[in-house]
Order: structure tokens, then C-alpha cells, then sequence
């Protein structure tokens, strides 16, 4: 079996040990981008569609043969490609809403998102499970940013501000606004415009040795 090479780090606070569920991000094959691409269209089509029994018919036995097909490339979670890739848009994660265009300085980082047909709630806007979603990956991300040792989500608190459209490219601003021992502050904000959608404090905290 092949053995997952994990990072380690000092932090000089005797928890060097805290990177054990960090990895090398994989190889990613060509062609991958393009596969999670294909998931996230047929989430959106899927959700968007009222199919006739007919075409209904089609699609589960064309999705359960690309699912027979990926059978066989099934691997551990340390050598996984897809929610680990950061080359990839959205991390290779056709779960998370897409995100592209980040751009970080050490306290604040900004980027954008669209959330599709796949991440709505009712008339037009976004289900609300999935705005947190979007904070615990973006906030998670930057909070494990810069060597720091693994950090997990403690909270999130969320604001609901005002609604969020899907199918529209919007807008989001983090800021890691302190670190307290293990505990790592961020906040965010995510917006349609001049807009804000919905704001989220949260706190990570850094994992002892051993810690799942
Ligand atoms: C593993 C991560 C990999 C990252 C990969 C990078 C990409 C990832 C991108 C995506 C990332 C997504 C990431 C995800 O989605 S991670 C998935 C979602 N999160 C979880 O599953 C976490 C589950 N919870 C736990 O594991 C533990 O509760 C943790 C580890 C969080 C703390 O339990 P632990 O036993 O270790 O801590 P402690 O009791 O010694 O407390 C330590 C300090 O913290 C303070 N405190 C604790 N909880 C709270 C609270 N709720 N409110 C306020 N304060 C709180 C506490 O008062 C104390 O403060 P002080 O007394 O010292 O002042």
C-alpha cells in the first residue's frame, strides 16, 4: 500500500506533531479540471431540470456507468485529488460553490464565487446551508495558511444580511484578525456589489498531536 508522505512543521510550541493530517497536494491528471467541471454543470442541470420519465431513464443509467467507471480509482483519503487540489478551481470540490480569483496579503484575502442552480434555496437566492459552506472553506483555508499547523472549525458564526443570488458572480472578503495560542480569529464577508449578503466570524483552533 502506498504510504502518504505528511508535512510537519515547528512552531515552538512543542505541537510540531499538529500537520499530521496535512499532505502533499497530489499530481492532478489531465483532464481532471475538466471532469469536476462536467460534475458541477450536471449539478446545476440536474437541479434546474423537470425531466420526463423518459430522460430520466437515460441519465441514471448513463450516471451509473461514469460511476461503475470510477469504481476501480477509488483511494484512501491521503491520496485523493478532489477538495485538495489548490491549482484547481474550487479546490477540485464540485461541493463547494466556485471560487477563483484569490488574492492574499497575510491578513486579508479576497476573491469571488458563484453559487448555481445546484446551491439553491427559493426564489433566486441561496440556500442558506450553503453560505456557511463557502465561509468554513474560505475562512478554513486562509486560517491554515503560511505553514501554520492544522486548525480545525471551532464556530462559525453567520449574518444573514440580505439575499444571495445564485447564478451571479459575487464577492468575498476575509480577514484573519488574530491569533490567541491555538485559537485563530477570522472574519468575512461575502457581496453582491455594494451589497452585503451575509457577514461570519469564526474561529479555528489549532489541533494538539494526536488530535483527529
Ligand atoms: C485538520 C485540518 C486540516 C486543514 C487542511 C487545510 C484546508 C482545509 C480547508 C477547509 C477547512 C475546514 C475546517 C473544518 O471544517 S473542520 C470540520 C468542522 N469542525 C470540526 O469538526 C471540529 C470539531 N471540534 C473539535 O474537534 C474540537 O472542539 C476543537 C478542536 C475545535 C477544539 O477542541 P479542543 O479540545 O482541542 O480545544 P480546547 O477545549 O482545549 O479549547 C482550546 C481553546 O479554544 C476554545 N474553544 C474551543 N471551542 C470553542 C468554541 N466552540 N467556542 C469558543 N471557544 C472555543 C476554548 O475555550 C479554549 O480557549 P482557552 O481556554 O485556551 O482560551
Amino acid at each position: 500500500m502506498e504510504q502518504a508522505t505528511m508535512a510537519t512543521v515547528s512552531d515552538g510550541e512543542g505541537l510540531s506533531s499538529c500537520r499530521q493530517n496535512r499532505r502533499q497536494p497530489p499530481a492532478v491528471p489531465t483532464g481532471y479540471a475538466e471532469m469536476i467541471e462536467a460534475v458541477r454543470l450536471l449539478q446545476d442541470r440536474i437541479a434546474a431540470a423537470a425531466p420526463d420519465e423518459e430522460l430520466i431513464a437515460a441519465v441514471t443509467r448513463d450516471l451509473t456507468h461514469a460511476a461503475e467507471l470510477l469504481a476501480p480509482a477509488e483511494r484512501e483519503e491521503a491520496f485523493r485529488i478532489s477538495g485538495f487540489s489548490e491549482e484547481l478551481p474550487g479546490n477540485g470540490s464540485a461541493l463547494i460553490p466556485l471560487v477563483w480569483d484569490v488574492v492574499s496579503d497575510a491578513s486579508v484575502r479576497r476573491g469571488r464565487v458563484r453559487f448555481g442552480s445546484f446551491h439553491l434555496g427559493e426564489n433566486g437566492a441561496a440556500h442558506g446551508g450553503t453560505i456557511p459552506l463557502l465561509f468554513d472553506e474560505v475562512l478554513g483555508r486562509f486560517a491554515n495558511s503560511d505553514g501554520r499547523a492544522s486548525a480545525r472549525t471551532a464556530y462559525l458564526h453567520v449574518d444573514y444580511r440580505s439575499v444571495t443570488p445564485v447564478e451571479k458572480d459575487l464577492e468575498f472578503v476575509v480577514r484573519f484578525e488574530r491569533e490567541e495560542g491555538r485559537k485563530r480569529y477570522m472574519t468575512g464577508a461575502l457581496r453582491d456589489g455594494e451589497r452585503v449578503c451575509a457577514e461570519v466570524e469564526g474561529l479555528f483552533v489549532q489541533l494538539r498531536p494526536g488530535q483527529p
